[in-house]
């Protein structure tokens, strides 16, 4: 057995920034090395390995892509984390790399922290933490309230004080972070990519590289190999939760809604739009049948933004059951978006 730890890159970053899109493109240009893939998803409907499990290959097989939909990894690191990681070290040809995506609400922090537990530490590695942000909400200011006041304070060396929790999640990912992708930068002109990157680097403890992407398109010699050891450079990485609060997931609130079959595409798209202009949804997205269609349709919704795709045929017995999850901030009106999304 080689002595050599493997390699882990934790990908985090807020909902919908483009997580899975990385990690596919990862898979897909793996050039040969081999990979393992955990992911955590919030709520019960494992749509992200799904997606993941659609391009995995003979270097990322399926059963090397495994899901964790019970919550946050760093609650559930004895009985879920631990032995899964264990089983995916233990295989016959084990992954000579490990890519875990977390849930978009997770604290990267505290499962860093469960690499520093000594069953872990002396076969793996924290290769590196790599934060991927949406560069067009946080030039919006959607994490941080104004982004030219934070790039003031920055000016000023101020430190920048954050009471939203969408706007604690953000800082806590980049803090813990190596590197800091700013995807969807197809939806930014440069100078509003130059804000974004204002604001990242204003939220960093630390200097960063901060890299620009579409569709989580990155070299994977610039995301791999980074050789961080996060797990031995915890206190570089401050978190809101380091005074011994514990972290709660009270802040933000998923609910699955069952539709009727859709009568068509643009159909669910204007549906999941309108919700979205008339609540504050963060996150949406589920499988969802149409009438007449062999393939079931992937709808994703990012604030008001929404895509759509047809990605596989329904199987011979599968039930064509059209499900999203809807992840908002505590509070929202899941019933009123039930209701728009299941109106006729
Ligand atoms: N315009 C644009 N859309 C993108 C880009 N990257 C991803 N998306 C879309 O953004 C949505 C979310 O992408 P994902 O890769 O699923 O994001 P995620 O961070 O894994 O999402 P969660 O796991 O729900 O937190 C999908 O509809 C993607 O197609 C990009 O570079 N540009």
């Amino acid at each position: 057995m080689s002595l050599a730890k493997v390699p882990v890159t934790i990908v985090t970053g807020f909902l919908g920034a483009g997580k899975t899109s990385l990690v596919r493109h990862l898979i897909e240009n793996a050039n040969g090395r081999r990979l393992a893939v955990l992911v955590n998803e919030f709520g019960d409907i494992g749509i992200d390995g799904e997606i993941l499990k659609g391009c995995a290959d003979p270097t990322c097989p399926e059963d090397a892509i495994v899901e964790l939909t019970n919550g946050c990894l760093c609650c559930t690191v004895a009985d879920e984390f631990m032995p899964t990681m264990t089983a995916l070290l233990n295989r016959k040809e084990p992954p000579e790399h490990i890519l875990i995506e977390t849930s978009g609400l997770a604290l990267p922090k505290p499962l860093l922290k469960a690499f520093d537990w000594p069953d872990l530490k002396t076969r793996i590695t924290v290769d590196g933490v790599i934060a991927v942000a949406d560069a067009e909400a946080v030039a919006d200011g959607r994490f941080a309230p104004d982004p030219e006041l934070v790039a003031r304070q920055r000016a000023g060396d101020t430190s920048i004080d954050h009471d939203t929790p969408l706007g604690e999640v953000f800082e806590d990912q980049v803090a813990c972070a190596d590197l800091v992708i700013l995807n969807k930068a197809d939806l930014l002109d440069e100078a509003r990519l130059a804000v974004a990157r204002e604001v990242v680097l204003a939220e960093a403890p630390r200097p960063i590289p901060v890299i620009a992407a579409i569709e989580g398109r990155v070299d994977p010699r610039v995301v791999l190999g980074l050789g961080a050891a996060a797990e031995d450079d915890l206190d570089a990485r401050p978190t809101h939760h380091d005074h011994g609060e514990p972290h709660d997931h009270d802040d933000f609130e998923t609910v699955a809604i069952t539709l009727p079959e859709q009568a068509s595409q643009a159909d669910i798209v204007a549906k999941v739009e309108a919700a979205a202009r008339a609540h504050n949804i963060l996150r949406v997205k589920g499988y969802v049948a149409i009438a007449g269609k062999p393939m079931r349709l992937l709808v994703q919704g990012v604030g008001s933004r929404v895509r759509a795709q047809f990605d596989r045929p329904w199987r011979a017995g599968e039930e064509r059951l059209s499900r999203l999850v809807v992840i908002g901030e505590k509070g929202f009106d899941a019933a009123a978006i039930a209701t728009i999304l299941q109106g006729a």
